[in-house]
């Protein structure tokens, strides 16, 4: 009974705009790829991981996560051209015997270790599928998106709704069965599944959800870089 740990890193950054991919820019001195993965380990409820990483920076990757505080045996892979199909060619990679897999973004370097030890604990209770969640505190609207003034259609109730993370976690044979049937062929986000949990609902699978943590943030421009600077030197 073993958890893999698949570290999803082969994402571009576009939004972040540096010249580099965005799980090797660094957040004090530190390649966020690394920052989530000595996070991962530290959990001590993750036996190995496996990293998807960025076309032509594989080498670089794992010398990255060459570090006393990554306790885990790593594996590094190439990933797909979108999220979903870098999860996918994670999972292909993953050797026998783990029961558990959850699935964490390098876009999301300060995960707390008890926010990984919830969402495992989760699975090992008897969930199949778990995610982390947070209470969404703006106002939603739907809208008929395009256009410079989009038309609004309705407001949902934001009792109900929670702004979801990662990691989420699953049992191995849910999390395959969930990507085969969903398989990304598109080759683009727009098409692609946001996340993994969305592959399982899509099976008519039961997800389950825990308490999720600000400080699992994720990094998507500049800005989110700025603030999780300022909580790194809290
Ligand atoms: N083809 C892809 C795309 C994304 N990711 C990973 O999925 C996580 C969430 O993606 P996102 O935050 O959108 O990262 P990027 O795709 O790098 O960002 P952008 O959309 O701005 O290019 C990141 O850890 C990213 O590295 C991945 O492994 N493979
Ligand atoms: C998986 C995820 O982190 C859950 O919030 C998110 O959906 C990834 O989204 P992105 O569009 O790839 O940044």
């Amino acid at each position: 009974m073993t958890t893999l740990a698949i570290l999803t890193a082969a994402g571009s950054g576009a939004r972040l705009g540096r010249h580099l991919p965005k799980a090797l820019v660094e957040l004090g001195g530190v390649p966020l790829v690394l920052h989530a993965a000595r996070r991962l380990a530290a959990s001590r409820v993750v036996d190995a991981l496996v990293v998807t990483a960025p076309d032509g920076s594989g080498d670089v990757v794992a010398r990255t996560l060459a570090d006393p505080a990554v306790t885990v045996p790593v594996t590094v892979v190439d990933g797909g051209p979108t999220r979903q199909a870098s999860v996918a060619a994670g999972l292909a990679a993953a050797g026998t015997g783990h029961d558990v897999v959850i699935v964490h973004d390098a876009a999301r370097p300060l995960v707390p270790p008890d926010l990984v030890q919830r969402v495992v604990a989760a699975v090992r209770a008897g969930h199949d599928a778990v995610v982390p969640g947070l209470p969404v505190t703006d106002t939603v609207k739907q809208v008929a998106p395009g256009g410079d003034a989009e038309l609004v259609l309705s407001t949902p109730d934001r009792a109900g709704l929670r702004a979801v993370q990662t990691p989420q976690g699953f049992t191995r044979d849910l999390l395959e069965r969930a990507h085969k049937a969903g398989q990304d062929r598109s080759g683009s986000e727009a098409d692609a599944a946001t996340d993994d949990a969305g592959l399982v609902e899509a099976l008519g699978e039961p997800v389950h959800m825990v308490r999720g943590d600000a400080a699992a943030a994720k990094i998507t421009t500049e800005r989110d870089l700025r603030i999780a600077a300022l909580e790194l030197e809290d």
